[in-house]
């Protein structure tokens, strides 16, 4: 996708280095940042320089060749992934990635070895890629529908960023959004902020303006009084883990505002590819979720008179912070998920019938 009229993917492999767009300066700043050892990219994944299940799985993957590169020892490559795996706890995608590099690279000779591993990993983002681009096309349909209803623009919210920056390119969630925009259907996104990191306000928004994509970022509380509005026409969200149940785990904020969608007769569609599908945690409530620094909460970054980047206390230096950073959204309040192959209903039939 688009950044300053340049297209970009959000990861690659050039000179023996794992290239990456650094997400912790956006919008403000755009770096790309080499990651040369498997520890650079467990660090990117753990502070969130790269985010988005779909983009951790295949920095993890570009990890694992970074392992090769390093040490091609069978235990060194297996502790890598173990690391890997470790280094954020709830999007699926991480260990999806790792085993399946881990099943590929088994057996296979030291002269090899690399060239393996990196046919994988590219392979892993040209599936994402793929998968992204066919949610975008199935998803449209959905889109089309209401705008031939309204023949007005269509007014969609948004939580978190789900978009290209959190997959290789085109997003899960955004997909349908830019193929929309693409067909002339007039769209225009209301984007939650999604505190504590603020990733609708600093990401999902910084892509659409580069997409020119009308957009409006709104304090996480707001989209319950616009849906009583009838301010929004539809929810699309992305996942981090969706079970064989078809619950949802998202980003912290999502559950509530499926609950909005749901008294409001909001259709709330979850966007995914396959690789977040997670068969076989069956309750949610084993579902590890993860708790980031309270820091997050109780600082912001931004820029300062200076245009220089700054972190600044915003809470009581003495308050206690808890800082959840995802939740789950029961499959009863989901309207449908549109995945790579299909939309179907977020239920354990309709998701065995679409992938197995
Ligand atoms: C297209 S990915 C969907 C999710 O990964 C996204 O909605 C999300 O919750 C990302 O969380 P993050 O903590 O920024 O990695």
């Amino acid at each position: 996708m688009r950044i300053e009229g340049k297209e970009y993917r959000t990861i690659w492999y050039e000179d023996n280095v794992v290239k990456i767009i650094d997400q912790t300066k956006l919008p403000h700043q755009f770096i790309i940042k080499d990651l040369k050892t498997v520890k650079d990219a467990i660090n990117a994944i753990k502070i969130m320089e790269v985010r988005g299940a779909p983009l951790i799985g295949a920095t993890a993957a570009y990890g694992m060749v970074l392992a090769v590169q390093e040490n091609n020892s069978s235990e060194f490559i297996k502790k890598s992934g173990e690391e890997l795996i470790k280094s954020r706890p709830t999007a699926i995608n991480l260990k999806w990635a790792v085993d399946r590099m881990m099943k590929k690279l088994s057996g296979i000779n030291s002269d090899q070895i690399l060239n393996v591993a990196l046919t994988e990993a590219k392979e892993i983002c040209d599936e994402d890629e793929k998968f992204c681009k066919n949610i975008g096309i199935n998803g449209l349909k959905i889109i089309e529908e209401i705008y031939n209803k309204k023949k007005d623009t269509v007014n969609i919210l948004t939580h978190c960023n789900a978009g290209w920056l959190a997959t290789i390119n085109w997003g899960t969630a955004t997909s349908p959004i830019y193929h929309a925009h693409k067909k002339g259907i007039p769209v225009h996104v209301w984007v939650d902020e999604t505190r504590p990191r603020n990733q609708g306000a600093n990401l999902t928004s910084y892509e659409l303006n580069e997409e020119e994509i009308p957009n409006t970022i709104i304090a996480d509380n707001t989209g319950g009084i616009l849906m009583q509005r009838n301010e929004i026409d539809i929810c699309m969200v992305g996942t981090d883990r969706t079970l064989s149940t078809g619950d949802v785990c998202n980003k912290i904020g999502t559950y509530l505002k499926a609950l909005a969608a749901h008294d409001n007769n909001v259709p709330f569609y979850v966007a995914l590819p396959s690789s977040t599908i997670d068969w076989d945690i069956k309750d949610f409530k084993d579902i590890p979720i993860e708790e980031r620094d309270p820091e997050e909460l109780s600082h912001i970054v931004g820029l300062d008179e200076n245009n220089d980047l700054k972190k600044i206390l915003i809470y009581p230096k003495q308050s206690k912070v808890l800082n959840l950073a995802f939740d789950v959204t029961p499959a009863k309040y989901v309207t449908g998920l549109i995945t790579e192959k299909g939309i179907c209903k977020a239920s354990p039939d309709a998701l065995k019938k679409i992938f197995r």
